[in-house]
């Protein structure tokens, strides 16, 4: 991998975690991308081999995205980074695709992952040419087994596992647990949790899809292990992972979140051929490697590529 082709995928990790994942793709054919959460989006566009990545955050809206963008590079192909969180409340698990959509959604961005499903799925009913698969992602963690890529929380993180990262770097004093009396057996919200890496093969194994002219229009899979972990188990086995203490503080409930959410991978084994291949335990164990081998993130690296000129 060259240095250039590092940085780019390190960019994409900095901007947003679900587009990181689109890390390696840039060999795709052309006309195929991806729209990543909070607006930031990527484009390869066709015959150039040119990626275009901008991050529009605030900018622009998904119709903007629509009609100025695709329109203009000619994509009518991707993929959207889309969440569980447009199954809003589910009652019943594992949460599979047919499963409604947009009803008691507890927050504005998985409204706003709902809302856009809409707007492309109508888009592939109006013109046949639009070939677009939303993953739904549960809740990526880890970092590439080799060490060289990883989560870089640089402020205080909102989620669980950069959050984790960041009191093992003793940056934040202890972990804060949102809540333990859920109805769940440790009473702690149960989410499920993918390697980054497995994400990553999930979009490739969509534009496989795609790429072979067996997308009807707009799909949507899941993308998870069909397997839950409580806070509580996710803190545990990063202890294990790191042999390190995490000190946490119980507090109240966040706004917005719900007990459990865990998903039915079977359509995306059956379409996509794609299921998980890393356990838990490997998901920590990478993670810890990350940051044994990066300390301090991407800093070092960065002050040496720069003293080299
Ligand atoms: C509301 C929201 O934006 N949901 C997104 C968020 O899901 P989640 O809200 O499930 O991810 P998260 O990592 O923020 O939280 C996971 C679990 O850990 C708990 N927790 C989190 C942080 C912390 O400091 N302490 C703590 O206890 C939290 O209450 C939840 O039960 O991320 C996912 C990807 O990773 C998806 O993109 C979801 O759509």
């Amino acid at each position: 991998m060259t240095s250039s082709q590092k940085n780019r995928m390190k960019s994409r990790y900095h901007n947003a975690h679900s587009v990181s994942l689109c890390a390696g793709h840039s060999g795709v054919t052309g006309g195929t991308g991806f729209i990543g959460s909070h607006c930031v989006v990527e484009l390869i566009q066709a015959n150039h081999s040119v990626t275009v990545i901008s991050n529009l955050a605030n900018s622009v809206s998904a119709s903007d995205f629509i009609d100025t963008l695709c329109k203009k590079y000619c994509v009518k192909k991707f993929i959207f980074s889309s969440s569980p969180a447009v199954y809003g409340k589910p009652i019943k698990f594992p949460i599979k695709e047919e499963y409604a959509t947009g009803v008691g959604i507890t927050n504005p961005y998985g409204k706003s992952k709902y809302m856009i499903e809409k707007i492309l799925n109508d888009i592939t009913l109006i013109d046949k040419e639009w070939k677009i698969i939303s993953l739904r992602y549960f809740n990526p963690i880890g970092a590439h087994p080799s060490g060289i890529i990883g989560e870089n929380p640089t402020e205080i993180p909102d989620q669980l596992m950069p959050f984790i990262i960041q009191v093992l770097k003793r940056k934040l004093p202890y972990l804060t647990v949102f809540g333990n009396d859920f109805e769940t057996p440790d009473g702690t919200c149960i989410r499920d949790y993918i390697h980054v890496v497995d994400a990553a093969r999930g979009h490739l194994s969509a534009l496989n899809r795609i790429a072979n002219g067996k997308c009807g229009g707009f799909e949507m899979y899941n993308l998870g292990m069909g397997k839950g972990h409580s806070v509580m188990e996710i803190v545990k086995a990063m202890q294990y992972a790191t042999g390190k203490n995490i000190p946490i503080k119980m507090m109240p409930r966040r706004l917005g979140d719900v007990p459990c959410l865990c998903c039915d991978p079977t359509l995306a084994a059956k379409n996509l051929s794609w299921k998980t291949t890393f356990t838990l335990e490997e998901m920590c164990r990478d993670v810890f490697n990350w940051l044994k081998k990066n300390p301090n993130g991407f800093d070092d690296e960065e002050k040496q590529e720069l003293k080299q000129g």
